[in-house]
């Protein structure tokens, strides 16, 4: 699916799964690169809220830890640029004004998930497209850790396999994480606008 392809695709449908996005050899490098965060200790607990509302979640049960933009690793920088690409072409078809992407790594233990949510602060319309690739390498439908896209026909079920990219509209598309029996790990990012 080329780049193209999935601008239109999110402006038929506000949702887009793209299979092989991230090639073998990044998708291997980045989910490395997690799992060494998460050796050292500097993966965290995830928390959800912004500010004075920010608390250790309930709600979910992975690990996180941000990228940062100014100074990406090589295997960041490579993922920051494919990224990138998407949110030109969105913004050449879709005209949504997207200035940047902001991410981090997730690591679900077996067991965790993320209750049903939107990705967008009560207090902030930043977030306009979110963007979750798969570290995981192969997944089988019965290792569970599906991402749930609740849409307005039904739940549609997003099995975790590696390379693969799921794009939805981050203030219209309720979604949840399921508990999977095996250790999932993931990049979840947001395009932003000012
Ligand atoms: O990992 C996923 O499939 C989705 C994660 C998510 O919903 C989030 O971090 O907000
Ligand atoms: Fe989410």
């Amino acid at each position: 699916m080329d780049i193209d392809a999935i601008a239109q695709a999110l402006e038929a449908h506000s949702w887009c799964v793209v299979p092989d996005f991230l090639d073998k050899r990044l998708t291997t490098a980045l989910a490395e690169e997690c799992r060494a965060f998460d050796a050292g200790a500097s993966l965290v607990p995830a928390s959800t809220g912004r500010g004075a509302g920010r608390q250790r979640s309930a709600l979910r049960g992975d690990r996180t830890r941000w990228f940062e933009p100014d100074c990406p690793t090589a295997a960041q920088a490579d993922f920051f640029s494919r990224m990138d690409a998407v949110r030109v072409a969105l913004n050449r078809r879709l005209l949504l004004g997207l200035e940047d992407l902001e991410a981090h790594y997730a690591l679900y233990p077996p067991g965790a998930g993320y209750m049903r949510h939107l990705d967008r602060f009560r207090d902030d319309d930043a977030r306009v497209m979110s963007a979750v690739a798969y570290l995981n390498g192969e997944w089988h439908d019965t290792d569970g850790g599906h991402l749930r896209l609740h849409l307005p026909d039904g739940p549609h079920d997003v099995v975790p396999r590696g390379g693969t990219l799921a794009l939805f509209l981050s203030a219209e598309i309720e979604h949840e994480v399921l508990p999977a029996s095996r250790e999932r790990l993931s990049i979840a990012g947001w395009f932003r606008r000012r």
